[in-house]
């Protein structure tokens, strides 16, 4: 079944922001990427995904459910991590994981001991009875998880799960979402503006730029289709970088490298002719692989 499914997809919000704007993608279940800049979207799509929004226009399936018309279904199967925080500081992060557990529909006693399970497996199993308000950034952002996980969803929507957090805590938070989605059988929808970061963990990419749909995409689909030529030359990088973009070539920068697309065996025969042609040093020519970034970088450079 399809984890999600949109058509058409538009929110305009009363200001006449555009926040999206005809996105049509289809997403299987794993875990999900899903990336843009700050004011992309994301956070807009996670609450049409919820219901908490309605479209302007178009369509939009979770689970095969559609949450414009039966909110409380979808909800009941999905779990909600957001972005920002206004957790009750005097509770204690078993009081409220219990509460919202309870909240979720389920009994008291049933409520505590999937609060205690999902704490644990946010490894705050030992500091559960503590007032939230002591809590660091790190904490809080696995309270928040847990509250998420407390109802055992089917999906998990997580809106910048590692936001604030220091880069152990970056990859601390980002191996607890992948064990989630590799070992509890749940589908995760994460959603950063680092495409680094969700690159790592994910099996499917959607990216999105000013509401758009940029790219949908398996993540071993796109980083093996394309293998990429590196090129270094110790002096004139911007004369070869000029040379080989009026040569047609997508043509992007890393450092001193260049990154040039590997069409066919014509693109080593361009880049050694420009470099011969402008008489320059050739440190190194090398193949590898793309990283996803890379991919997007090369797009925004040739929409410039
Ligand atoms: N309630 C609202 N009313 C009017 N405009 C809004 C509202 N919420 C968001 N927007 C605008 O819609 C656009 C998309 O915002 P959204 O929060 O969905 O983006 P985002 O990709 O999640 O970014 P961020 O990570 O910064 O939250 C932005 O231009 C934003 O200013």
């Amino acid at each position: 079944m399809t984890l999600i499914a949109t058509e058409s997809l538009t929110k305009v919000y009363g200001g006449g922001v555009t926040a999206l704007s005809e996105l049509t993608v289809a997403v299987e279940p794993g875990i999900v990427g899903l990336v843009g800049a700050n004011g992309a979207g994301k956070s807009t799509l996670i609450k049409l995904l919820l219901g908490l929004l309605t479209p302007t226009a178009g369509r939009i399936q979770v689970l095969g459910l559609d949450p414009t018309a039966d909110a409380a279904s979808v909800r009941a199967r999905v779990g909600y991590m957001p972005e920002h925080d206004c957790l009750p500081p005097d509770l204690s992060a078993a009081e409220l994981v219990t509460h919202l557990g309870r909240m979720s529909g389920l009994p008291r006693t049933v409520a505590r001991e999937r609060a205690s399970e999902a704490l644990r497996h946010v490894g705050l199993h030992e500091e559960r009875h503590r007032p939230v308000g002591g809590y660091s950034t790190g904490m809080k952002q696995r309270v928040k998880l847990a509250q998420a996980l407390v109802h055992d969803p089917d999906l998990l929507l997580l809106d910048e799960p590692t936001n604030g957090l220091d880069p152990a805590g970056r990859d601390a938070m980002l191996a607890l979402v992948h064990r989630i989605g590799t070992e509890f059988g749940m589908s995760v929808l994460v959603c950063s503006h680092l495409l680094g970061e969700v690159e790592r963990i994910c099996d499917t990419l959607v990216a999105i730029d000013g509401g758009r749909l940029l790219r949908a995409d398996n993540i071993a689909a796109m980083t093996s289709a394309t293998d990429v030529l590196a090129v270094e030359v110790s002096e004139g990088t911007e004369a070869l970088a000029a040379r080989l973009a009026a040569l047609d070539l997508p043509v992007s920068r890393e450092g001193q490298l260049l990154l040039v697309p590997l069409a066919d065996q014509g693109t080593y025969d361009l880049i050694l002719g420009a470099v011969a042609e402008l008489d320059l040093p050739l440190h190194r020519l090398d193949q590898r692989r793309h990283r996803v970034a890379e991919l997007f970088a090369r797009r925004e450079s040739s929409h410039a």
